[in-house]
């Protein structure tokens, strides 16, 4: 897709394109990664912007193979650590390579090898993995894995692997839902933590696990937190670098690692899990934290690392203390006492931090406590501000020393502004001000009431049927005020009706751009797919708004489906002579050189219909003028066949 070459930098992203329909071709196209041999790809890229499958009934039992199933694509990057690991003779675990896929195929709890054979034929073994069906959830999962050479225990990872792993989440951002990536639990909160900084206007779903047995071994927590992350990544939207562990899914960047033997390995201690897995996938949209601003997803690759984590302990001497903040170091965390108290009667510590601050060493100040947050409440705590150190209130250690690595890498950025983001709250890691009291549920309670209503599950289904409507109402009314309060009673504007439609779907089909503007400031997420498999973005094309495409594309959309079916409707618009829908289309990332599956494109069908005016405007963009169907005709044959003089000599010009 043309509009999309910006982000195709790489060979893998531009092979993802690789149709999976069965009749495709299915071939192994090396990663740019593999070039260098140190990744490898044991799958052909799976791409969103496929066919749904057309699996057939099964004559024997006649059960329903995949027809009119819905499918999701997850790439899995595989970094390492524990969870595909096996015991050496020494008993001492160590990753091997390439064992991870060769065994996942042959576990039927994670692999559906009946539904591949059947959907990619002979190229089976080859081709994407498949999550067996999950009842409830409306997606095939098929996953990809990259594995990375060399697998890593995550103590060994630096700050380049998490560049390499957004930058590969980068590269085949478009061609994928969603994104899980397998790695050691050691420092897998830092990982998190930093990818949530790097990871700019995140759209889609990203979930880091591991365990803390191997994979292969029978008494597991590999398998289910494997397959758990797969589910969620494939089938929510939830636009956050999450940890999925010990049946939480939790903000990455809140997490700590609590305990070396615990299958709980992971806590979130400021803020609740963001879903809980019990026998149903519970998730809390109230806490996603959702990018509100009209930009397109992005990575930041540039970290600082000259920065650090310095635990204060009674009587720490002041040459440990100076030599800790002394050149190159640019940015501190400072691990204070309980609120954020340091020993203030230590004259020699406070002008050692005063003097770095004014050197331009950025100190933020975060509590030893596992729980809860730094407060100016003692005198011990408040002379830190007087001396230039921030208030890092309730962050980890390790979203802390992540976001200074990230902020102080931010060239473009001024020392102030930088330690204005320090304090901000950039993707949800930390809770600066208690949130005003919501009137949380008040008209769902209302409600409630006069139905004779109570549970919390009757509540929130109530809560998910009630809000889509209204909020719906108030689009068809254009009514932005309603939306708000809507909001303030608590109403999701994410939310989907039945139908999987969110308030952006309807925005953009009515063509009210201020609303879709505020509904895209709000954090609705451009990558729903309706029941139907539309997008907003669909919408708007329909609708020839070319102001909404804009806005969309410039929140990260694009078009999803099967690219050949793109290029039956570009033919459509070509017959009809539709220069307004081709443009539309062109404007949403569609390439206009792209085959319908007769193999005829927008040239064959405008010299076929007459319509020079469209040809005109085509010729540029077109890969191969004279490309041929499959009957071996190209848009001269056409031209011919269609009569008019005009059109066939402006082809003559062109083909020869
Ligand atoms: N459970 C694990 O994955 C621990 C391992 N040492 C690692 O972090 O890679």
């Amino acid at each position: 897709m043309s509009g999309n070459e910006s982000n195709l930098t790489n060979v893998e992203a531009a092979t993802a394109a690789i149709a999976m329909e069965p009749s495709d071709p299915i071939s192994i196209m090396p990663s740019p990664s593999s070039k260098r041999l140190t990744s490898i790809d044991h799958t052909v890229p799976a791409s969103p912007t496929l066919q749904s499958p057309s699996v057939r009934r099964n004559k024997s039992d006649g059960n329903l193979m995949a027809q009119d199933v819905k499918e999701a694509r997850v790439k899995v990057i595989y970094t390492g650590g524990t969870i595909g690991m096996m015991r050496n003779d020494r008993h001492v675990l160590t990753p091997i390579p390439n064992a991870l896929v060769r065994s996942i195929r042959k576990y039927p709890n994670i692999h559906d090898d009946e539904y591949a054979q059947l959907r990619f034929g002979a190229s089976a073994s080859m081709a994407p993995l498949v999550l067996p069906y999950v009842q409830d959830e409306p997606r095939r999962v098929l996953y990809q894995i990259t594995e990375y050479t060399p697998l890593l225990d995550s103590s060994n990872m630096t700050m380049n692997d998490w560049a390499r792993i957004a930058n590969d989440i980068h590269q085949s951002y478009e061609f994928f839902d969603g994104f899980v990536v397998l790695h050691g639990t050691d420092t897998l909160s830092y990982t998190a933590s930093a990818l949530s900084f790097m990871l700019e206007n995140l759209g889609k779903t990203v979930i880091i696990t591991g365990s803390q047995i191997p994979i292969f071994e029978t008494r597991t927590d590999g398998k289910d937190n494997f397959t758990s992350a797969l589910i969620i990544a494939g089938n929510y939207i939830i636009p956050e670098v999450c940890i999925f562990f010990g049946h939480k899914l939790m903000r990455g960047n809140r997490t700590v690692k609590i305990s070396s033997n615990s299958l709980d390995a992971f806590d979130s201690p400021n803020v609740p899990p963001l879903a809980r897995i019990g026998i149903n996938v519970n998730v809390d949209y109230r806490l996603i934290f959702r990018p509100c601003s009209i930009e397109r997803f992005c990575v930041h690759l540039n970290l600082d690392e000259n920065v650090g984590v310095l635990r204060l302990f009674p009587s720490i001497s002041l040459s440990t203390f100076r030599a800790f903040l002394a050149p190159p170091m640019r940015g501190v965390v400072l691990q204070s006492f309980g609120s954020g108290n340091i020993p203030s009667n230590r004259k020699d510590l406070m002008d050692a931090l005063k003097a770095a601050a004014d050197r331009g060493v950025i100190i933020i100040n975060c509590t030893q406590c596992p729980n809860g947050s730094v407060a100016a409440i003692y005198d011990t705590g408040k002379v830190l501000s007087d001396v230039g150190v921030i208030p890092g209130y309730d962050m980890t250690p390790e979203a802390a020393l992540a976001k200074l690595a990230y902020v102080i890498g931010k060239e473009e950025w001024s020392l102030e502004v930088k330690k204005q983001m320090m304090q901000s709250n950039l993707r949800g890691e930390l809770t600066s001000i208690i949130a005003p009291k919501m009137e949380d549920y008040d008209l769902v309670d209302a409600v409630a009431r006069s139905l004779h209503l109570s549970s919390p599950q009757e509540l929130d289904q109530l809560g998910a049927t009630l809000f889509p409507a209204m909020i719906n109402a108030a689009v068809v009314d254009g009514d932005l005020k309603k939306i708000n309060n809507l909001k303030a009673y608590g109403a999701d504007l994410s939310g989907s009706n039945h139908d999987h439609r969110t308030a952006l779907h309807l925005a953009c089909q009515l063509g009210n751009v201020e609303i879709v503007k505020h509904l895209l400031r709000n954090g609705v997420s451009v990558h729903t797919r309706d029941r139907y498999e539309r997008t907003a973005l669909l919408e708007a094309v329909s609708t020839d708004n070319h102001e909404i495409i804009q806005l969309l594309i410039n929140c990260g959309a694009h078009l999803t489906g099967s690219s050949r079916a793109v290029g039956e409707q570009l033919c459509a618009a070509a017959a009809r002579g539709s220069l307004l829908r081709l443009k539309s289309y062109q404007y949403a990332g569609a390439d206009l050189s792209q085959p319908d599956p007769s193999g005829r494109t927008v040239l064959h069908l405008a010299a076929l219909h007459g319509f020079p005016e469209v040809i005109q405007y085509v010729l540029p963009y077109m890969e191969n003028v004279a490309a041929e169907d499959m009957l071996g005709l190209n848009a001269l044959h056409y031209a011919k066949r269609g009569g008019d003089p005009a059109v066939v000599d402006l082809l003559k010009s062109v083909i020869s």
